[in-house]
């Protein structure tokens, strides 16, 4: 089920880094908005500023000017304390190297995210219980996250991240370090957090088969958004679609 509500819009953002002086420009004027239950890569070649958009939406990293409207709240003109409320209770994170607590189960990795939004015991243990359920990990529960395969343990990451029912879902390189099998397991669950849970996604990816599969591929090259791709193909000819473009924006660099 897709609605129009907007989850997020990034309006005119510009990000510079200062280094020893010299001032060099990252992101310079981005416009963006993302709809509840969309599914969106971002792409664009190696110090594009994706990362640095990411950081920034999320409230990780200042930015120079424009606004990062996330709900009701724009990030960019709330201090640290509502940053880090609205973090834990809107957005969701998937990093590249999963970040998952080793000390804790699959479990209770899924179970923290919940503590902070004040639920009662049984509802929190339910919530968990039905993530387990629905990313297919429930004989794993109780096994710690080194006892894991790269792509379980990407699949507890997606449950965490949707753990506390989050508006937005930010991935950074989420397929980065794994191989095609547990790239796929990755995919299935945003595409099953999609369908079963109307989660919003915007995902920072190399990875062109991980981009197919999105319902928007958002490229980005030198600081602004050169071309959106909105998919309208199956997957694998959409991957077609965004290996050409790519190839664009590389050569014309
Ligand atoms: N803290 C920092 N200080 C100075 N420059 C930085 C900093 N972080 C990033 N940069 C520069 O900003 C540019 C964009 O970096 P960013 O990490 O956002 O790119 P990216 O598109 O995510 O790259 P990649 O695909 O390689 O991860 C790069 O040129 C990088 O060197």
């Amino acid at each position: 089920m897709n609605t129009s509500k907007k989850i997020l819009t990034v309006t005119d953002l510009k990000k510079s880094y200062i280094t020893k002086g010299n001032t060099y420009p990252v992101l310079q004027g981005i416009n963006m908005e993302v709809n509840q239950g969309e599914f969106i890569a971002v792409m664009g070649p190696s110090g594009s500023g994706k990362t640095t958009l990411l950081n920034i939406i999320s409230g990780f990293l200042s930015a120079d000017s424009g606004s990062v409207m996330i709900g009701a709240e724009n990030m960019l003109h709330t201090d640290k304390n509502k940053q880090a409320e609205i973090r834990s209770s809107i957005l969701g994170f998937i990093f590249q190297d999963f970040m998952l607590i080793n000390g804790l189960t699959v479990r209770e990795n899924i179970y923290l995210p919940q503590i902070i939004g004040k639920k009662d015991n049984a509802e929190m243990d339910q919530k968990t219980q039905n993530l387990l359920d629905t990313f297919g990990i429930a004989e794993i529960a109780e096994k710690y996250p080194n006892e894991l395969s790269g792509g379980q343990k990407q699949r507890v990451a997606v449950a965490r991240a949707l753990s506390n029912t989050p508006l937005l879902i930010l991935a950074d390189e989420p397929t980065g370090n794994l191989d095609s099998k547990s790239s796929a397991a990755v995919i299935e669950s945003f595409l099953l957090a999609k369908e079963k849970m109307n989660a919003t996604i915007l995902m920072v990816t190399h990875d062109a088969i991980a981009a197919s599969y999105a319902d928007r591929v958002v490229a980005l090259s030198d600081g602004k958004i050169v071309k959106e791709l909105l998919r309208t193909v199956e997957p694998r000819q959409f991957m077609n679609e965004i290996l050409d473009f790519l190839k664009v924006v590389e050569v014309s660099r």
